[in-house]
């Protein structure tokens, strides 16, 4: 047996437990995906289409901490970027492997798949400029040195990866790898820099009266939400959440004040945080969306905790700090900042009242939003995950009120319409007893519905909940047009299409022998269950059902008016839509 290409790459997703592998093959790959499968700790994962592949393994990425896709070169790469942006953005090692043509095949020839050019050298090109680190096996002998470069690299900068492999080399022998300490080892901060940082963060905070902490999405890309809490607590002062780290603290806490989002803010955190004299902004992203078309920027002075590096104002100039990565950062100033626990104080007084649940309503009446979002509610437990897509969705899961150990994702960096399809999909694989709760528009499930599919295939209960309005409703906030209209779909029945029907023994000799994890060799089918939500009645059916559905997903599709939308996306889609206005600077 001699030891491949393939096979080291194999052994290193093993001890990474990276258990599951998203795939869309190609005449480029089968040889690298044949050593895979070879490997029985991992379980390839068929997806629909490359974009979904990649955008699998982002979300396998959220739970796991890396994802890995793997696909055909070119025609299959170029789709697969998308989702490789998205992680970029989103801060997510994910590591694109993608199929080459035959290393004997140079400029003389024209291959398939490729522009039709002699020169196919442009995927490589355009992986460098959307991953941390991409390589180019071209000899087997380069492979584990390449290899262990790409994942070591996504890991620590948190980045996705690209790694070309010919269709050639992945069968060619080569060494075997050695400790996966060599990928996974942390690089320390430097220590007079941390303390330094620690002291000058100290004393800043103790110059002023008022302190908040606000957290952004990249603290829980480093795993730093232990160290958050040490110093929250340590610290005593109110603790509000930009809209994408929702979930990164937990709502239960005395110290939450809700999320930050100017003035589409939940919970009145604007006004504590407009209130304050000081803000630790901690992992913290500032864009047009997170402030609300820059009608928010943090006006009061902040120190920057970021991933690795801390920036503090001084009483003279401000003082920058590198090599300071943030969870060894936030340990130590929770050994040393002092108490003060005014903003939580204030914050007590200013608390808003809990939303009342409406009145029981007319059962029979049409369905409305805010009745979504009550029964939604009514599904989150301690065990939940919930996926808010792109469009009112944002709105109406960042109003969710978490209980303790429910988690929460969001793509609002990237913000690719029905990303949470496959995300949900990949993730779920990573965390197998997890409820998911996905919160998707119409416009958006229409982008990337064929990975229900793939639902059924491995029987994946992920509950969606289809907000159907009629259209771009995000975008008719922002800026109307003929273009924000859709085909209606028929979305229940579309799901049902995708397996056999409930109970059915699965057909081995049609769908050939299924080695994906729970399909095939006769077991139960899965399938995907339909359901239409037209009134309150009907949608509180339809969430029992998904309750007791196991054996693949269920679909809910809540039939709305197409102006029911939240009131802050209105406000929020008026000043991003100011600011998209913005004439040019001559
Ligand atoms: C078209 C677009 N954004 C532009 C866009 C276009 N293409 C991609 C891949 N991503 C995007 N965000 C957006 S937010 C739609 O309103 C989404 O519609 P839907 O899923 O139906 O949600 P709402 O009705 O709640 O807005
Ligand atoms: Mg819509």
């Amino acid at each position: 047996f001699s030891f491949t290409v393939g096979d080291y790459l194999a052994e290193r997703l093993s001890q990474l437990r990276i258990f599951h592998h998203f795939v869309v093959p190609g005449d480029y790959n089968l040889t690298l995906l044949d050593k895979l499968d070879a490997n029985a700790n991992l379980n390839e994962v068929g997806c629909t289409n490359e974009l979904n592949c990649a955008l699998a393994a982002e979300g396998y990425a959220r739970c796991h901490g890396i994802g890995v896709c793997i696909v055909t070169f070119s025609v299959g790469a170029f789709s697969a970027f998308n989702g490789i942006g998205s992680a970029y953005a989103e801060n997510l090692p994910v590591i694109l492997v993608s199929g080459a043509p035959n290393t004997n095949d140079t400029h003389r020839h024209l291959l398939h798949h490729t522009l039709g050019e002699h020169d196919f050298t442009y995927q490589y090109d355009m992986a460098k400029r959307i991953t941390c680190c991409a390589v180019q096996i071209r000899a087997a002998y380069q492979a584990p040195g390449l290899i262990d470069r790409a994942l070591r690299a996504s890991l620590l900068e948190r980045k996705p990866a690209y790694i070309e492999i010919p269709t050639n080399l992945a069968g060619e022998t080569c060494a075997r790898p050695g400790p996966l300490t060599a990928l996974t080892s942390p690089v320390p901060s430097d220590d007079d820099s941390v303390e330094a940082a620690v002291v000058w963060t100290s004393d800043f905070l103790d110059s002023k009266q008022k302190p908040i902490i606000l957290v952004g999405p990249k603290l829980q890309r480093v795993g730093a939400q232990r160290q958050l809490l040490c110093v929250a607590e340590q610290l005593g002062c109110a603790v509000v959440l930009q809209p994408a780290a929702k979930g990164s603290f937990p709502e239960d806490h005395a110290q939450y004040a809700g999320i930050f989002w100017g003035q589409v803010s939940t919970l009145a955190a604007d006004v504590v945080v407009n209130w304050a004299d000081v803000v630790l902004c901690i992992g913290t992203v500032f864009t047009d969306y997170s402030t609300v078309g820059w009608t928010n920027p943090p006006t009061i002075p902040q120190i920057v905790a970021d991933t690795t590096s801390v920036t503090v104002p001084g009483p003279g100039s401000a003082a920058h700090f590198s090599n300071v990565r943030l969870a060894e950062f936030l340990h130590r100033l929770a050994e040393s900042a002092s108490r003060n626990d005014r903003t939580i104080a204030e914050y007590n007084r200013l608390r808003v009242d809990p939303p009342l649940a409406p009145a029981t309503l007319d059962r029979q009446s049409p369905l409305t939003r805010c009745e979504v979002a009550r029964q939604v509610q009514a599904l989150l437990t301690p065990e939940t995950t919930v996926f808010a897509d792109t469009g009112d969705s944002w709105f109406n899961g960042i109003h969710l009120s978490l209980p303790h150990g429910a988690r929460f994702e969001i793509e609002m960096q990237w913000g690719h319409i029905g990303w949470s399809v496959p995300a949900a999909y990949g993730y779920a694989l990573a965390s197998p007893g997890r409820r998911i709760v996905v919160l998707i528009g119409d416009g958006a499930f229409q982008v990337t519905a064929q990975e229900v599919s793939q639902m059924v295939r491995s029987r994946t209960p992920v509950i969606l909940v289809l907000m159907n309005n009629g259209g771009y409703t995000i975008e008719v906030e922002i800026h109307d047009g003929p273009y924000n209209r859709i085909q209606n779909w028929d979305y229940a029945a579309l799901v049902q299409a995708f397996g056999p029907g409930p109970g059915s023994l699965e057909d081995t000799t049609v769908s050939g022998e299924d080695n994906m994890e729970g399909g095939g060799g006769g077991k139960e089918a899965g399938w995907a269950q339909g359901l239409r939500a037209r009134t309150a009645e009907e949608l509180a059916q339809a969430t029992q059902k998904a309750l007791e559905h196991q054996l693949g997903p269920t679909l809910i599709e809540c039939v709305l008016d197409r102006d029911d939308c939240n009131r802050e996306l209105i406000t929020w889609g008026h000043f991003v839509a100011v600011a998209n206005a913005r004439k040019p600077v001559t």
